[in-house]
């Protein structure tokens, strides 16, 4: 038997142990230490909505006990009034905070920082005051009480009395059942999708990610996961009041959450435990516990900013790619089919699309930037984009892929119109864009990043990512083959497994181009790609752009590097003072008067 099939046959068995022994543990223990392992299941719970919302969707939230209320109230009430099961009014809390949590996300949506900060504590304490001034569905400031509870012996599943250690199988199933489907989430193109928002929504969606569907989707699963934490808190506690989901409740989720470790799985539960456990040996001196609070954040920030996670070297993959390689190597994986769909391989065949920029003006205040701005641009054509410092060239593309809006003009891409267009749909029309400054997810590796470009091909739904359906794995495996053969494409497969911003610029700039084509762009808009590089990494990086241009895709090439534009460009448009000074060919422009004293002379002495 090899090391590998050794492996693989003792994973399992260890796994199956552990499982028994945490499903075992209840039954050597007292009451108190059951209970307060039960308080640990529904704190991971917590510590995991958090994270989904905060850690992973980068969206404050100050106000996130009143979700766990809600799912508290729904719970109890829906039992008390109306007779209903555990395992009915444990989807009904999930489902109405679902619901709440999707029309937070809208207005939440809207504001970012201090306001996002603001609005949700502000949304805390309208829910706090909601419960204590609706006395007669909440029991106002007087509780709710009567819940039935295994605590009290008082709750029936299916005709059998549960009592506490029932309820203690039941919340480790359903903590299993929810860490199990939040890593499958993570590692998926949702939950990279969320990172990418978290890191920079503009970056995120000039590669064809809605930071509107992001937010909307990380509220309802934030909101829904801290509601089946509220069900399981009311009917351990069989009483509920205002009290226990006040401002206090929702600092003590942030904190199990960055101490734990922000953007991780096992971070989360680290930290729901050390507060679950420290919490409860420091009972006696409860007066101070905000004060605590502050101080182990303040300790986290400064001496473990990613948390127990990073303390332990603990990161989370953010692709299914070990998983697929324990079935088939990535390497050996090709050709692949997906049932029903249509194999895809990087030597796509671009739809052809003409871009056309008529009078586009674009004012800041009192400055045009542009002014008038015509130009076409038919398939497989390398545009220079060329100017003085400020002449508007990153204005220009801005204002095509959506990042600015035009004062007046137009701009359409094949049949579409699209001036104005929010920078996601842009990049659903075709047009991908790389910035000045590459704007990677510095936090994941190089291959994470390049899945990221990907984004859009993605078919797959939610539930099938979050159960690992074989559509859904197969899909990745398709992916990532892509991306093995871009990396090999671009000399970055030595990096796959680095984060990028611990890379050179150089290999930064690789990455975001890489990523950049990875999405089958129509039209590639690249600001700047060769600042900052070397003579060797501008020499692959036009290798590069020809091989692009190969794919039938228009590029648009914005440079001040005159030898490296040369060597590419079909066409040159120069800008001066945000008006078009020469249109035509690169020779042309060379002896053109105008583009002598408004750019090339300056250039030259430069
Ligand atoms: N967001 C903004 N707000 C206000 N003014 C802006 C903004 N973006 C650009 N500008 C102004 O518009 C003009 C054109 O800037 P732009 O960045 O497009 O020039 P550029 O040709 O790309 O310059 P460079 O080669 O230095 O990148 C400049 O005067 C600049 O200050």
């Amino acid at each position: 038997m090899t090391t590998m099939s050794m492996k693989k046959g003792v994973q399992p068995v260890l796994t199956m142990i552990l499982v028994l022994l945490v499903a075992a543990a209840p039954l050597f223990m007292s009451p108190s230490n059951v209970q307060l392992f039960i308080f640990w299941g529904i704190n991971i719970l917590l510590a995991q909505s958090i994270n989904l919302l905060s850690g992973l969707g980068g969206q404050i939230s100050l106000g996130h006990a009143a979700f766990y209320a809600i799912g508290a109230y729904v719970s109890a009430i829906f039992m008390v009034r109306f007779g209903f099961p555990l395992y009915v009014t444990i989807l009904l809390s999930a489902a109405v905070n679902a619901l709440v949590g999707f029309l937070v996300s809208f207005p939440a949506g809207r504001v970012r920082e201090f306001y996002l900060a603001m609005m949700t504590l502000g949304f805390g304490f309208v829910i706090e005051e909601i419960i204590k001034e609706w006395s007669s569905v909440t029991g106002g400031v007087m509780g709710l009480s009567g819940i039935p509870s295994p605590k009290l012996g008082t709750m029936l599943l299916f005709g059998i009395k549960l009592n506490l250690i029932h309820y203690y199988w039941i919340v480790f199933l359903v903590v299993a059942l929810i860490v199990w489907m939040l890593r499958n989430f993570v590692q998926s193109y949702y939950g990279r999708s969320f990172l990418a928002i978290h890191r920079s929504e503009l970056s995120a969606s000039s590669i064809g990610i809605s930071p509107g569907r992001v937010k909307q989707l990380a509220y309802t699963m934030s909101a829904c996961l801290a509601g089946i934490a509220g069900a399981l808190y009311a009917h351990l506690m069989a009483y509920i009041g205002a009290n226990s989901f006040g401002m206090m409740q929702s600092i003590e989720i942030l904190v199990m959450g960055i101490l734990g470790g922000f953007g991780t799985i096992i971070g989360p539960i680290l930290g729901a435990g050390f507060l679950t456990f420290i919490a409860n040996k420091l009972q006696f001196i409860k007066d101070y516990q905000l004060m605590i609070y502050s101080l182990l954040l303040v300790i986290s920030f400064l001496f473990i900013p990613r948390g127990f996670a990073g303390l332990l070297g603990i990161r989370t993959a953010l692709s299914k790619e070990k998983r697929l390689q324990k079935v088939q190597p990535i390497s050996e994986v090709k050709p692949l089919r997906i049932p029903g769909r249509e194999a895809r391989t990087l030597s796509y065949s671009p739809h052809h699309k003409k871009l056309k920029v008529e009078g586009v003006i674009k004012d800041f205040g009192g400055l045009r930037a542009l002014q008038h701005v015509s130009l076409e641009l038919g398939q497989g054509t390398i545009l220079g984009l060329v100017g003085p410092n400020g002449s508007g060239k990153s204005t220009l593309v801005n204002v095509i892929n959506g990042v600015y809006p035009v004062t007046e003009g137009k701009i359409s891409f094949g049949k579409a119109e699209i001036t104005n267009m929010p920078t996601h749909a842009i990049a659903g029309q075709g047009i991908i864009r790389t910035f000045q400054d590459p704007h990677n997810v510095g936090n994941m590796t190089v291959k994470e990043n390049l899945l990221l470009g990907r984004h859009q091909k993605y078919q797959s739904g939610i539930v099938s990512c979050v159960l690992n359906l074989k559509s859904s794995l197969l899909e990745e495996q398709e992916m990532l083959v892509k991306v093995h053969e871009m990396m090999e494409l671009c000399s970055l497969a030595q990096y796959s497994e680095e984060l990028v911003e611990n890379l050179p610029y150089g290999v930064q700039r690789m990455v975001e181009v890489a990523r950049a084509i990875l999405a089958e762009p129509e039209l590639l808009l690249l600001d700047e790609p060769a600042a900052g590089l070397s003579e060797h990494e501008m020499q692959e990086l036009s290798k590069l752009i020809r091989y692009v241009k190969t794919l039938g895709i228009s590029v648009i090439l914005i440079d001040h590097h005159m030898e490296f534009l040369m060597g590419l460009i079909d066409e040159v448009i120069v800008l001066d003072s945000g008006k078009i000074i020469y249109s035509g060919d690169a020779q042309g422009m060379q002896t053109n008067q105008q583009v002598i004293e408004a750019y090339l002379g300056v250039a030259n002495h430069a």
